[in-house]
C-alpha cells in the first residue's frame, strides 16, 4: 500500500480541457476521491477556486490571486494591498487603455489584492506604469496580473501546509505558467503540463508530454497510491 500525496493544483492551463478553457469534467472524480489534502493555488479571484472546491466536493484549501489571498480552511489572509494595483489601473485607463473585460468585469469584481488585465490589451504601457508604482506584471497565458512583487503562490501553499499539518516536501504540484514557479520551488515534486510556459517548465521536476487536463490526469493516475 502506498499513500496518495497531498496535491497543489493550478486551474487555468492545468485542469482545463485540452482546447485550453473550461474545467475538464474528467478531473472531478479523481479529485473528489483523492485520499489526501488538495490545495487549489490559482491566479484567479478568490470566489473561483472556492466555487471549484464546492462543486468538486472537497475542503476549501485555497491560494488565490497569485498568493494575495490564502484560505487555510478556517482563516482567510490577505497578503497584498489592492490600492497600488488600483492606482496603476487608473493611470492605464487615463492613458486611454482598458482592462478589456467589458462593463461587468467579473474577472476583477471580487478581486481583493491585485488587478487582472485582458491579454488583448497593450502590455508595454501597463508594465511601465506598474514599474513606476513598484509593482510587477506577470503573464500567465490567461491574463496580465498587476501585483505586488512580494506574495506568491508558494508562500500561500507553505502557510496552508503548516496549518493543515503536512510537509510541503511531501506535496506534488501541477502547473502551467510563471505563477506556478514559486509553488514548484515550495513542494517536493513539481510537474509542468505539456502546454506550460518556459518558466514553469524550467522550474518543474518533470515536464509532461500531455497538455492541460490530459497531463494532470496522467500524473494523478501515476501517483494516486494503492490501497
Ligand atoms: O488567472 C490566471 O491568469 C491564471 O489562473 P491559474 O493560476 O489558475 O492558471
Ligand atoms: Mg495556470
Amino acid at each position: 500500500m502506498t499513500a496518495a500525496p497531498p496535491l497543489v493544483l493550478d486551474i487555468d492551463g492545468t485542469l482545463t480541457r485540452p482546447e485550453g478553457w473550461g474545467i475538464d469534467p474528467r478531473v472531478f472524480e479523481p479529485l473528489y476521491e483523492w485520499d489526501a489534502p488538495i490545495v487549489i493555488a490559482t491566479g484567479k479571484a478568490f470566489p473561483y477556486p472556492i466555487a471549484l472546491c464546492h462543486f468538486v466536493g472537497i475542503p476549501e484549501l485555497v491560494v488565490a490571486e497569485n498568493g494575495g489571498v490564502v484560505h487555510t480552511g478556517d482563516d482567510v489572509f490577505f497578503t497584498a494591498d489592492r490600492e497600488a494595483a488600483r492606482a496603476v489601473v487608473e493611470e492605464y485607463r487615463a492613458a486611454g487603455y482598458d482592462l478589456g473585460w467589458g462593463a461587468a468585469d467579473t474577472v476583477n469584481r471580487w478581486r481583493e489584492t491585485e488587478i487582472a488585465v485582458s491579454l488583448d490589451q497593450p502590455l508595454e504601457p501597463l508594465r511601465e506604469i506598474a514599474a513606476e508604482h513598484g509593482l510587477e506584471v506577470i503573464d500567465t497565458g490567461y491574463a496580465y496580473h498587476v501585483k505586488d512583487t512580494d506574495p506568491n503562490k508558494g508562500e500561500g501553499v507553505a502557510r496552508i501546509a503548516d496549518y493543515v499539518g503536512i510537509d510541503p516536501a511531501d506535496c506534488v504540484a501541477i502547473g502551467d505558467s510563471i505563477n506556478d514557479v514559486s509553488t514548484f520551488e515550495t513542494v517536493g515534486r513539481g510537474f509542468a503540463v505539456g502546454n506550460a510556459d518556459e518558466a514553469a517548465k524550467a522550474a518543474a521536476d518533470e515536464v509532461l508530454d500531455d497538455i492541460h487536463a490530459d497531463g494532470t490526469l496522467a500524473v494523478l493516475e501515476r501517483i494516486r497510491g494503492t490501497k
